[in-house]
C-alpha cells in the first residue's frame, strides 16, 4: 500500500478561506472587527515562530490582533494583571498564552485566569469539562480540532464507529482527541508510556493519532494495514549532519502500509494556526 498524503497544507487554506469570508461579511455589516490578543513570554525561538505565524495569519483574514512580548523574567502576578485586563476590554474576543511559560510562572494558574469565552486555545478547566460533558459549542484545542477536521475530509461519514488509538494522554492534545472522536462516535482507546504491549494495541487501531514528543517512536510494526495515521509530532533532529524536522511516527515506513497518513511538516501543524483563528471567530460569534 502507498498511503495518500493528506495535506495539512492545503485543508488549512480551505479553513483560512472560510474564516476570511465570514470576517468580510462580518465588516461589511459594519460590526467590530473580531480580535486575538496574543502573549508570549520569553524569546523560545519555536515559540517565537509559531507566535509570527498566528499573527500573519490574522492579518491575512482580516482578524484584527494585539501582541504582547514580555520578558522571560516576567512575574506571574504581572502576567495575571494583563491577563485581567484582557478579560474586561470587550474589543478583545480571543485570548492566547503561547506555551510553554518560563518555569516561574504557573502554566494552570494561567490558563485559569482566561475568560472561558475568549479561551481560543480551550485548554480552561470550564471549557475542558464542557468538552467532556459533550457540549459541542464549546472552544476546543486547536491541534485535535484540526486533526478532527483532517479525519472528517479523509473518511466523511465512514469515521463512525471506526476503533480510534490516541497515543498520548496530554491535556492539549492526547485527551481532547480521545473526546472528540468519542462525540463522533468512534470507539476510543488511549495509550500511553506505561501501557502494555503498546504496539499491538495500536495495531487494533482503524485511526491511530500520534502525540507523544518522541521522534519516529511509532514503526510499520505498531500500524495495521490500511489504518489512517495522524502524526502530531514535531521533533527537531539531526540526520546526516543536517539539522530535519520529523515527526513521531517513521513517516518512511509506517506510509508503505497506512492508506492516509499526515506528513511533518505540512500536515497537523498548519490545521493547528488554521483551527485558532476559526476558534477565534466563533468566540466573537458567540460573545455578540
Ligand atoms: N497556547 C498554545 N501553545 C502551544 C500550542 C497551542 O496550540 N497553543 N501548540 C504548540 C505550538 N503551536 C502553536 O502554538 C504550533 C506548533 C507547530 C505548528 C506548525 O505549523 N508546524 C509546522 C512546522 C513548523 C516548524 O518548522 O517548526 C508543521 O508541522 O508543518 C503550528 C503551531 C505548543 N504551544
Ligand atoms: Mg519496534
Amino acid at each position: 500500500m502507498n498511503a495518500k498524503v493528506i495535506d495539512g497544507k492545503a485543508l488549512s487554506a480551505e479553513v483560512l478561506a472560510e474564516v476570511t469570508a465570514s470576517v468580510s461579511e462580518i465588516q461589511a455589516q459594519g460590526l467590530a472587527t473580531p480580535c486575538l490578543a496574543v502573549v508570549l513570554v520569553g524569546e523560545d525561538p519555536a515559540s517565537q515562530v509559531y507566535v509570527r505565524n498566528k499573527l500573519r495569519q490574522c492579518e491575512a483574514t482580516g482578524i484584527r490582533s494585539v501582541e504582547h512580548r514580555l520578558a522571560a523574567d516576567t512575574s506571574e502576578a504581572t502576567l495575571l494583571e494583563l491577563l485581567a485586563k484582557m478579560n474586561a476590554d470587550p474589543a478583545i474576543h480571543g485570548i492566547l498564552v503561547q506555551l510553554p511559560l518560563p518555569a516561574q510562572i504557573d502554566e494552570q494558574k494561567v490558563i485559569a485566569a482566561i475568560d472561558p469565552a475568549k479561551d481560543v486555545d480551550g485548554f480552561h478547566p470550564e471549557n475542558m469539562g464542557r468538552l467532556l460533558a459533550g457540549d459541542e459549542s464549546v472552544l476546543v484545542p486547536c491541534t485535535p480540532l484540526g486533526c478532527l477536521l483532517m479525519l472528517k475530509h479523509t473518511l466523511g461519514d465512514s469515521l463512525k464507529g471506526k476503533h480510534v488509538v490516541v497515543v498520548g494522554r496530554s491535556n492539549i492534545v492526547g485527551k481532547p482527541a480521545a473526546l472528540l472522536t468519542l462525540q463522533q462516535h468512534c470507539t476510543v482507546t488511549i495509550v500511553h508510556s506505561r501501557t502494555q504491549d503498546i504496539e499491538a494495541v495500536c495495531r487494533q487501531a482503524d485511526i491511530l493519532i500520534v502525540a507523544v514528543g518522541r521522534a519516529e517512536m511509532v514503526g510499520a510494526d505498531w500500524v495495521k494495514p490500511g489504518a489512517v495515521v495522524l502524526d502530531v509530532g514535531i521533533n527537531r533532529v539531526e540526520r546526516d549532519g543536517k539539522a530535519k524536522l520529523v515527526g513521531d511516527v517513521d513517516y518512511a515506513a509506517v506510509a508503505s502500509i497506512a492508506s492516509a497518513i499526515t506528513p511533518v511538516p505540512g500536515g497537523v501543524g498548519p490545521m493547528t494556526i488554521a483551527c485558532l483563528l476559526r476558534n477565534t471567530l466563533q468566540a466573537y460569534q458567540q460573545q455578540r
